[in-house]
């Protein structure tokens, strides 16, 4: 185990710099996850950290060991990519024991590790086989075990199981979540998938043109986004944002006037100099309730689009005055076939972001706090 260290770290390509002063801590054996939206800078990150790209400037620590300028195959570190680059002439086991050949290790120790990693990854019956004579998730596994193989300080994967269809990846997140279990390594991973990260993280690292908007659990950053673009990324279906502006500060939160209609009283940090500036109110589509409208909630008017029907749950798309918002139907109690409906929501459920995007820091834990 390992913990890594990102101190300003810098990448520049030609003149134009894509990752600038990235910091950042990962301990020994956590479950990292870099998101973003695609050219963020994630899979150069994980490549410097990988040796696979060179630093363009600041430090680069693993086990307090400056290793900018070590090799990658000198940093110790398993890494597991979208394609599985496994030799197609070797059968699975040649393919898992080649890194341990290299390191001219002795054939008992090679057979006793080959046995241990096919029965952790549930690959014994396929060891004789070619990787063609494989399916893409057991092509992953053995790319996986292949990484295993030489006990790595820390894992890298990138996009992993972006490769496979949707049965595949649940399955293979599951097995990667029980190896993480099992083997306590640390762990750094690039998906696109949030429901990966959502699941799999101890920590997420949010990425956006070159820089770190956000670090935090799947739980802070879904209750407490720090800006409107994290609020945004996290979540499905994404959060609703409503226009409006600040009609008072008060020591319970701030007063906001919703384009949409009411005024609302949400509980967050109180700040004079936003007092008639304009503002948004984010609301979770999972944040709607079917309540009857009280003191202690909001009501917004909703022009019902259309319904979508997942199975266990129904999400309602319409619009509130110009503004498109989805909603999760509440379990009973609405008019199915309704054109019109009204919402309602916790104050303490609401997300309160400023004009250049940043949160305002919320007063309470949310009503959905778990
Ligand atoms: N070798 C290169 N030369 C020049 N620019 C590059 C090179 N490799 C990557 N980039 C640029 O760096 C930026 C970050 O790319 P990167 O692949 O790290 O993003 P990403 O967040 O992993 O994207 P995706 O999710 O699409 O894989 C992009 O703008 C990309 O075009």
């Amino acid at each position: 185990m390992a913990d890594v260290r990102l101190e300003g770290l810098k990448k520049t390509f030609g003149t134009i710099e894509i990752l600038s002063n990235i910091d950042l801590t990962i301990d020994h054996g956590e479950f990292v996850i870099f998101v973003g939206p695609s050219g963020s800078g994630k899979s150069t990150l994980l490549r410097m950290i990988g040796g696979l790209e060179p630093i363009s400037g600041g430090r680069l620590l693993i086990d307090n060991e400056l290793v900018n300028d070590i090799d990658a195959a000198d940093r110790n570190l398993g890494m597991v990519f979208q394609s599985y680059a496994l030799y197609p002439h070797m059968t699975v086991k040649e393919n898992l024991a080649f890194p341990l050949r290299m390191a001219k290790a002795g054939k008992a120790a090679i057979a006793a590790k080959i046995a241990k990693t096919a029965s952790l990854l549930q690959i014994d019956h396929l060891l004789e086989r070619k990787p063609r004579q494989l399916s893409g998730g057991q092509r992953q596994r053995v790319a996986i075990g292949r990484a295993i193989m030489r006990e790595p300080k820390v894992f890298l994967f990138d996009e992993p199981l972006s490769n496979l269809d949707t049965d595949l990846r649940v399955q293979m997140r599951v097995q990667i979540a029980k190896l993480h279990k099992q083997l306590g390594n640390t762990m750094i991973y690039v998906t696109h998938d949030q429901v990966e990260a959502m699941t799999l993280a101890d920590k997420i690292v949010v990425l956006k043109d070159g820089n770190i908007e956000q670090v935090g659990s799947p739980h802070d950053l879904y209750h407490n986004p720090a800006s409107r673009f994290v609020a945004g990324f996290i979540g499905s279906p994404k959060m609703n944002f409503l226009g409006g502006k600040v009609e008072a500060a008060h020591e319970h939160g701030m007063d906001v006037r919703l384009d949409a209609g009411p005024t609302i009283s949400v509980p967050v940090q109180p700040d004079q100099m936003l007092v008639g500036k304009p503002v948004t109110v984010g609301i979770r589509p999972d944040d709607f309730s079917s309540s009857m409208p009280g003191q202690q909630e909001i009501s917004i008017e909703l022009g019902v689009d259309f319904v979508e029907h997942l199975g266990s749950v129904t999400y309602i798309y319409g619009n509130a005055g110009n503004e498109a918002l989805v909603a999760r139907a509440p379990q009973s109690g609405w008019p199915k076939g309704a054109s019109k409906f009204t919402l309602t929501a916790a104050p303490a459920d609401c997300h309160l972001f400023m004009g250049n995007g940043k949160a305002v820091w919320r007063l309470h834990a949310p009503a959905s706090w778990s």
